[in-house]
């Protein structure tokens, strides 16, 4: 209710002070006779200072606040004296019946804000966007930074870039005088001197232009490699933790497609901005050389062109985004069924798959008609302005034509250079705000880039001599995805060299968590691990995993020859050293009855090997190194009893090792000179096999369940 009546109070004070300003302003003029149509201005631009002032403090009052009510008011006051400045300019003394000039700038600034509220919604994040702005400008000084290298190139792409916009500039006026010259009865040589001139500067336009574009190219592409390259390793370095809570389109979508934004976004809107930055100005310049009036006319089109850009570009911008990141999901639903196509086979998961990727593919589709359709209405607006604007001009642009103010050479010339000049300011008003948009690409490689492994990777112990006495001291552990779910609470355990542990007990008890602990994949929350004394992650990295290995459930290999996968991570390593630990873990046999032997091709993630093929590759992998600590998690589980046996006496070989050994098979376990038996993530219980089964604890009940479940292996 009170808004309403302010509202009507506005609308009232505003009309009174309208007509007692200008009665005032006529008083005036009767008494100082030099206060002449231009002079007016002042009055006009005072009027609209002190109506602002009156009702932004009338609305204050009673707190009627909020942007749209500022951009109203502000819209409304000063449309007037801006419209009166410009038109006066152009035309002369002609000024607008009072009451009409008011009502035209009212509807004008409301139907403005209308169009602004309607088109870009007020955020209630007006910190954080300048944040945001503030962190682009760094980011793009960065990667400014990052191009360094490539200074070199960069100066030269600009200076032929400057050298080629130049000589553009010029093509235009000298297309005029050509006119001009064809008017009137010329000379031959002031004709030749012409044409001469245009070919010069064609030639010189494109010869820069060419090295201008070649040279950016090459800077672009310097920068791609060395920034995929530097991404590529600090991937690498972090913890697994961060590989599980970021997806693989993710990542992969970071190393291809953002560090080529990063790296066009910069060179190539720097490029453009120069380019377009100088040809403008040089332009603005030789058109108000031609007429001024018809610059000022065809500059009218500035504001309304940056608006309509600016509103366009929000929009794009955020629906480009939105598909991006549904191709992203459409790929992932892709890949995830590619990779595990076995499981989707053998579950009948086809139709499902299929549907659930057409949906997103639908998704993406959506989101892509919606984006053009923004950029078509945004064409179709920018046409009709442009249009509008080109009609006034050739209509003015005739009649000082008819005048004499200009010759048609002149206005030949001023076309050719308006129809430019129109491309080149959407262009600088995109590329400002694309310039610090585009960055957001760079936002994310930066993340990426800065990230510091959780899992530090400093240390630099090296023993010549390691023992592997390997004790956990009361560990707390949950993981980054889960981080409610405590998995180990404050569990101790000691490995012996020489000595056998063997981890038993149900299934989610936390035996893996404590080999993925081993080998430093995360790490513990509370406590610590200690290897011969030493907190592992005092150890050097590089170090710490030749000294520790592990062969887990389901062993990774990776495309490539048998002999890569053995010696994998390890350089110069000889066949005999291959074939030794080949034959340790039992594979050189069939390894020898492959046609090509060790030159196998093992297919992607070694597809074309069997379970018990991979994994005694895997454990051949992991003895190569020879290592003073082994884990095993349950690595027997595919293996046939006789491979089993054989790994067990290449084992046995290791007598001085740290062997700790995640096994469900009582074959296994009794051999342990120690088994622990983990529930819940803690230790129930721990001894020999004897003492355990002289307990009849939890362990001699584990063991009726494992004897039943090996049975019927
Ligand atoms: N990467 C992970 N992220 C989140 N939770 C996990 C992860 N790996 C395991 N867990 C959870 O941690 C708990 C312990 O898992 P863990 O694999 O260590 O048990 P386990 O005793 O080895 O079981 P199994 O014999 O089935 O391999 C389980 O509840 C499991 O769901």
């Amino acid at each position: 209710m009170w808004k309403l009546l302010v509202a009507v109070l506005a609308v009232f004070t505003d009309l009174v002070m309208v007509y007692v300003l200008d009665l005032v302003g006529t008083h005036l003029r009767g008494k100082v006779r030099s206060l002449d149509g231009g002079v007016d201005l002042v009055r006009q631009w005072t009027e609209a200072v002190l109506r602002c002032s009156v009702l932004c403090s009338l609305f204050y009052w009673r707190d009627v606040r909020g942007r749209l009510i500022k951009r109203w008011v502000m819209a409304h006051c000063f449309i007037t004296p801006v419209y009166e400045t410009g038109r006066l300019t152009l035309f002369g003394n002609w000024p607008m019946e009072k009451f009409a000039m008011w009502l035209v700038g009212s509807v004008a600034a409301a139907l403005g804000c209308l169009f602004w509220e309607t088109l870009i919604p007020e955020s209630n994040e007006e910190s954080s966007s300048k944040e945001k702005k503030q962190k682009a400008r760094v980011l793009f000084m960065r990667v400014l930074h990052l191009y360094k290298p490539d200074y070199l190139f960069l100066i030269g792409a600009s200076l032929f870039l400057a050298l080629a916009v130049l000589c553009e500039m010029f093509i235009p006026l000298y297309t005029g005088k050509l006119i001009d010259i064809l008017q009137t009865k010329y000379s031959w040589d002031e004709f030749l001197s012409a044409i001469i001139l245009m070919t010069f500067f064609s030639f010189g336009s494109s010869f820069s232009a060419g090295c201008r574009g070649g040279l950016f190219m090459c800077a672009i592409g310097r920068f791609i490699c060395r920034v995929k390259h530097q991404l590529f390793s600090c991937l690498l370095k972090q913890e697994i933790g961060f590989f599980e809570t970021t997806k693989t389109g993710d990542i992969t979508s970071r190393l291809s497609t953002d560090t080529t934004l990063m790296a066009r976004a910069v060179a190539l809107n720097v490029n453009v901005l120069l380019r377009t930055l100088i040809k403008t100005v040089g332009m603005l310049y030789l058109m108000f050389s031609l007429s001024w009036k018809l610059t000022v006319l065809t500059l009218m089109e500035t504001p309304l062109t940056g608006l309509l850009q600016n509103i366009y570009d929000t929009h794009y911008q955020r629906l480009s985004k939105e598909v991006q990141d549904s191709i992203a999901r459409a790929n992932d639903a892709a890949g995830e069924a590619v990779s595990g196509i076995r499981t989707v086979k053998s579950f009948n998961a086809k139709q499902s798959e299929k549907s659930r990727y057409d949906k997103r593919l639908m998704d993406t589709h959506n989101i892509k008609t919606q984006r053009d359709t923004v950029r078509a209405l945004y064409l179709l607006v920018r046409r009709l302005t442009e249009l509008g604007v080109k009609v006034a001009m050739l209509y003015y642009g005739h009649l000082f034509v008819t005048y004499g103010q200009m010759t048609t050479g002149n206005l030949v010339s001023f076309i050719l250079y308006h129809s430019d000049l129109a491309d080149n300011i959407r262009t600088l008003i995109y590329i400002f705000g694309d310039m610090l948009n585009s960055v957001s690409a760079s936002g994310k490689v930066f993340e990426h880039l800065d990230r510091k492994p959780e899992v530090s990777t400093d240390g630099t112990l090296e023993p010549e001599e390691l023992k592997g006495h390997i004790s956990f001291q009361n560990i707390t552990f949950t993981y980054p995805t889960r981080p409610d779910q405590i998995v180990l609470k404050d569990f101790s355990l000691k490995l012996e060299p020489g000595k056998m542990t063997a981890l038993v007990g149900n299934s989610g008890g936390g035996k893996t968590t404590c080999v993925s602990l081993l080998q430093r994949f995360y790490q513990p929350q509370h406590g610590q691990i200690l290897l011969d004394g030493q907190p592992l992650q005092n150890y050097q990295h590089k170090y710490l995993h030749s000294k520790i290995v592990a062969v887990g459930q389901e062993p990774v290999l990776f495309s490539g020859t048998i002999r890569d996968n053995i010696a994998y991570g390890l350089q110069d390593c000889s066949l005999e050293r291959i074939e030794e630990a080949a034959r340790k873990a039992n594979a050189h046999e069939f390894i020898c009855q492959l046609q090509k032997g060790y030159d196998t091709d093992v297919g992607e993630r070694g597809s074309l090997l069997g379970s018990s093929q991979k994994q005694r590759i895997a454990i051949a992998r992991a003895l190569i190194r020879q290592p003073q600590v082994i884990l095993l998690d349950e690595i027997t589980s595919f293996l046939d009893p006789k491979s089993e046996q054989m790994i067990q006496q290449a084992l046995a070989n290791c007598p001085n090792q740290t062997l700790l050994v995640i096994a469900h098979r009582l074959k296994t376990i009794e051999k342990a000179d120690q088994i622990i038996v983990v529930d819940q993530g803690g230790i129930v219980e721990q001894g020999s096999h004897q003492e355990l089964m002289e307990k009849k604890g939890h362990y001699y009940k584990l063991k009726e369940k494992l004897f039943t479940e090996n049975d019927s292996l």
